[in-house]
């Protein structure tokens, strides 16, 4: 994030032909419709996995590429006990969900770097990342400065008051649910709506740096219901739709109902 402004841009997303690369500062809104305040850079599994050809990198993370891939490594292996885990718990076959995000199969699945600035100004405490659910199946949140808020389940999004803390905690990491597995289990998991916010205290002083690894299905994984319930939602028609065609007719609508990008309950 501390690199020259002609190495960023060299390695820029492509919005909306490619998430990858870096997220320049500003780039999407905050519900208010001020510039967001954090900068980020995805970084794809598949490239490093093998399974598709290596993204362009900036020389910081191109020197780093074995350790980048061997974290990326764990946090699959954390991800795989966790859909056991879930699996089971669901009576469901043991391999339900790892079957649904095979690591070496073509998927949106990303590693994102993000710094979200610090708020030296008291008149200036805006939202860093703006509310929303993350797409794909979990996400492994590592951070050590708070910022971090979920909401509580029911609640409005514009109601202060029904923000929690995500506080960090030394050795630990953050596991959110993504929708796809809401979309699996018919609602039993939900996807909590989360949103980077200022530390309280002054830890707003200083900048928020984390790292975010985001699994999603494979692509052509089923979106078929696995269990239906009376919370089921979403439309009958998507059991036929592989990951690939989900995700993209998620981010269509959401275009279409929200014509500048990430302005309302973005889901990312
Ligand atoms: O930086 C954080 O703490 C959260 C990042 C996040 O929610 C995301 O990248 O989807
Ligand atoms: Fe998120």
């Amino acid at each position: 994030m501390n690199l020259p402004d002609n190495i960023k841009e060299q390695h820029q997303n492509d919005i909306p032909r490619s998430f990858l690369g870096f997220k320049p500062l500003g780039q999407t809104k905050t519900e208010n419709d001020e510039p967001d305040r954090y900068e980020a850079f995805n970084l794809a599994q598949d490239g490093l996995m093998g399974t598709a050809p290596l993204q362009s990198l900036p020389p910081p993370l191109y020197n780093h590429l074995p350790l980048i891939t061997s974290y990326v490594k764990h946090c699959q292996e954390i991800v795989a006990i966790l859909n056991i885990v879930l699996a089971k718990q669901l009576n469901l076959p043991e391999d339900t969900f790892t079957s649904l995000q095979s690591p070496t199969k073509l998927s949106g699945t990303v590693l994102r770097l993000l710094k979200s600035y610090a708020g030296p100004e008291a008149a200036d405490l805006r939202t860093s990342l703006i509310h929303h659910t993350d797409f794909g199946t979990i996400t492994l949140l590592a951070n050590t400065v708070g910022g971090l808020q979920i909401l509580r389940r029911g609640e409005s999004p514009l109601d202060e008051s029904a923000w929690a803390w995500a506080r960090p905690q030394p050795g630990c990491l953050i596991v959110n649910m993504g929708d796809a597995m809401t979309r699996w289990t018919g609602g039993i998991l939900h996807s909590s709506m989360h949103r980077v916010t200022h530390a309280p205290g002054s830890q707003r002083l200083v900048d928020k740096y984390s790292i975010a690894y985001l699994a999603r299905p494979s692509r052509n994984a089923s979106m078929k219901r696995l269990l239906n319930t009376h919370e089921a939602s979403g439309d009958k028609g998507d059991d036929n739709l592989t990951a690939w065609e989900w995700e993209v007719k998620k981010a269509m609508l959401m275009a279409r109902a929200n014509p500048s990008p990430q302005t309302k309950d973005a889901k990312v």
